[in-house]
């Protein structure tokens, strides 16, 4: 008995490493350029009299490394729901109806695209993981993503709700988990953020709100992952190595999200740069011990653009040449804080890049590198990839 217990253990797992077989990214068609946000949004938030305030905005949008955001919220649809364009009115429930089902949409935009990569009809997908921190609902967005987008119904659904930034790398961990436990798998994750759910109006004794207000945008991205892939109709990306989740012991007070009758709040303290850049040593040390790895700058890097300081002070503190955040910076430049799909833009901004720069891998030339997811907690998921070569 015990024998054919085994055997039907290692009849389910698979051999190779969870391996990412194509990515889309999708965002609303609405583009603001951050040098005007300041005008439309004390507009539309009837607040233009708060003229002190709304210089305070415009010199950190001037300073805060992005160029511009996509999003799906309008001087209109904020016009049929003023609770919304209030600091803290009553505007759950109109949330929740713009957005239940435009977050799966974006979802399902992106996922056309990395299936169309992927080449395979969507039919042969076996597991779906959703992940949005920008709505909430049963069944959930990943019940509704998987009608809209006509997946199998035998299809089995993982939703992650409500996690944060660092929900990108936890897709991750997730994902490497289920493609190598269940062979055959072939996964689609699915981040999908449409910030819509946290806009509010300012008020001056609450920058870190403001600050969520001209740094976070919209955007989804979609994976395909799976192991021992038929190289005759799959092509590799990157190899999902290894991940880990950490807490950053007594760095609860530095980043909270409150779902509250007046939408998602955001609660940012100063010191975030400085206790994430502190410790990301230590969480480097430990990712990279098996491969034996202490270079950090012979290894590539997408790290969650957060906040520009964020990544300054990563660079700062683990003296990283300037070209390690590129991809990361580009992303925060063109699309803001995308929240859970960030990290993944940059995954995708980093093999495109290396493509059209002629490197010789997926992971701008080099074998080993890192994805960091960073949220509340303040949690940090450390993913260690490998690259491909690019023929
Ligand atoms: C949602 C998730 O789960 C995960 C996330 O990604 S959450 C977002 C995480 N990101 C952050 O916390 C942002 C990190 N910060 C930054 O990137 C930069 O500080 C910034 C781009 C916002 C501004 O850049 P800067 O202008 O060079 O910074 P800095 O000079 O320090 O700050 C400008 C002003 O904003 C204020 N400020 C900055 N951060 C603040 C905060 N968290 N709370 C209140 N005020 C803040 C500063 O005090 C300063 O005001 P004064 O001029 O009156 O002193």
């Amino acid at each position: 008995m015990a024998d054919v217990l085994q055997e039907i253990r290692n009849s389910q797992k698979a051999s190779g490493p969870a391996t990412v077989l194509a990515i889309g990214t999708a965002h609303p068609p609405t583009c603001y350029p951050q040098a005007d946000y300041p005008d439309f949004y004390f507009r539309v938030c009837k607040s233009e009299h708060m003229t002190k305030l709304k210089k305070k905005m415009q010199f950190i949008c001037d300073r805060s490394g992005i160029r511009q955001r996509y999003m799906f919220h309008t001087e209109e649809n904020l016009g049929k729901n003023p609770g919304m364009c209030t600091f803290d009115g009553a505007s759950l429930n109109a949330r929740q109806d713009m957005l239940i089902m435009e977050v799966p949409k974006l979802g399902a935009e992106a996922a056309e695209k990395a299936i169309k990569e992927w080449g395979q009809d969507k039919s042969r997908i076996t597991h779906l993981i959703f992940c949005t921190t920008t709505s909430n609902d049963m069944p959930g967005a990943d019940y509704q993503f998987a009608s809209l987008f006509g997946l199998n119904p035998g299809v089995s659904r993982t939703m992650v709700y409500q996690q944060g930034c660092f929900a990108g790398g936890t897709v991750l961990r997730l994902v490497k988990d289920i493609a190598e436990n269940n062979r055959g798998a072939r996964v689609l994750v699915v981040c999908s953020e449409i910030v819509a759910f946290a806009f509010r109006g300012p008020h001056e004794d609450h920058i870190d709100s403001l600050i969520g207000q001209l740094l976070f945008g919209d955007g989804a991205a979609a994976l395909v992952v799976g192991t021992d892939i038929d190289e005759s109709v799959e092509r590799p990306i990157f190899q999902i190595m290894s991940a880990t989740q950490a807490t950053i012991p007594n760095s609860l007070h530095t980043m909270a999200l409150h779902l509250t009758e007046a939408g998602l709040t955001f609660h940012l303290s100063k010191e975030v740069p400085k206790v994430v850049s502190d410790n990301m040593e230590e969480l480097m040390l430990q990712a990279f011990k098996p491969l034996g790895i202490t270079d950090w700058n012979s290894i590539f890097w997408q790290v969650h653009p957060g906040g520009r300081a964020i990544l300054d002070k990563i660079e700062e503190k683990l003296e990283l040449t300037e070209d390690k955040m590129r991809d990361s910076r580009y992303i925060l430049s063109e699309y803001g804080n995308l929240t859970s799909a960030c990290v993944l833009f940059v995954m995708d901004e980093m093999r495109k890049r290396s493509f059209r720069e002629g490197k010789q891998t997926t992971g701008d030339g080099y074998e080993w590198g890192v994805a960091i997811g960073l949220g509340p907690g303040l949690t940090v998921e450390t993913v260690v990839l490998r690259s491909v070569p690019i023929p």
